[in-house]
């Protein structure tokens, strides 16, 4: 079908998602403003353990919305757990939002402040549920590891995705993309915040455990131009709309507790 039902410009931006998506308007929509000082620390918290090792990217894909590496989950080759989450959650997987210029593009902002960019690995809950769908609507079906990009060197790895996103430049293009295993992508400190939130798209489901890793990674300009090369609409339609801006503006935190580790 063509057109997206949903998108970032003014006629279908996040200011109107809520007409056909109630719940963009509930009480732990995301992303959210992290005020560092406001969170507060629990000792019993411990960190973030990935077993990314045996990880199997499949493929890479234009959604309309963003650009995704999606990976095998049928088992448990790829977790995260620790830190708030009460088992192991599978990694399914990841995607970027981006800006148009480097002062934004980053979902979720610090004290006030974006970056140019936020990679979210997400991953569900394959203990408690049977699909990912299932996991999707679930109040603990979902964990996020939230990444911030910030501009500066090339990132020795990100080449790895920016050199093959040509292939993937319109809406509903795919390409293989195996072998690929996001690790590379982390910071070498994992302090995070964490805190209860939703899909920062539509369906906006409301089953989100956030985990926000303070420390961003360094990308080159050139790097995240690369992004914006791609467009959110189909090769078929005649408009080309470039990518950039698939960003959701913080949401109020209505009474939630951010807490944060120190590694
Ligand atoms: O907020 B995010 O951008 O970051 C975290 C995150 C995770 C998932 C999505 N959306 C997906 S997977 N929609 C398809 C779908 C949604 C629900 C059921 C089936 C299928 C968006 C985001
Ligand atoms: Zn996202």
């Amino acid at each position: 079908m063509t057109g997206n039902p949903w998108g970032y410009g003014k006629q279908d931006g996040p200011s109107v998602w809520h007409k056909n998506y109630p719940v963009a308007e509930g009480d732990r929509q995301s992303p959210i403003d992290i005020d560092p000082h406001q969170a507060s620390h629990d000792p019993s918290l411990g960190p973030i353990v990935l077993n990314y090792d045996k990880c199997t990217s499949i493929k890479i894909a234009n959604n309309g919305h963003s650009v995704v590496v999606e990976f095998e989950d049928s088992d448990d080759r790829s977790v995260i757990q620790g830190g708030p989450l009460g088992n192991p959650y599978r990694l399914k997987q990841f995607h970027f939002h981006w800006g148009g210029k480097d002062c934004h593009g980053s979902e979720h902002t610090v004290a006030g402040n974006s970056y140019a960019s936020e990679l979210h690995l997400v991953h569900w809950n394959a203990v408690k549920y049977k699909t990912f769908e299932e996991a999707a609507t679930a109040p603990d079906g979902l964990a996020v590891l939230g990444i911030f990009l910030e501009t500066g060197d090339d990132h020795r790895w990100l080449h790895t995705i920016t050199d093959v996103l040509y292939t993937v430049k319109f809406k509903g293009s795919v390409t293989d993309f195996k072998g690929f295993n996001p690790k590379c992508l982390l910071p070498s400190s994992l302090h995070y915040w964490t805190y209860l939130g939703s899909l920062t798209t539509p369906p906006l489901h409301e089953s989100v455990t956030w985990i926000v890793v303070k420390d961003p990674i360094i990308v080159s300009e050139k790097q995240l131009s690369k992004f914006r090369t791609l467009v959110f609409t189909g090769e078929e339609e005649d408009q080309r709309t470039r990518m950039e801006n698939n960003f959701r503006p913080p949401q109020p935190l209505k009474g939630r507790k951010l807490i944060s580790r120190r590694v």
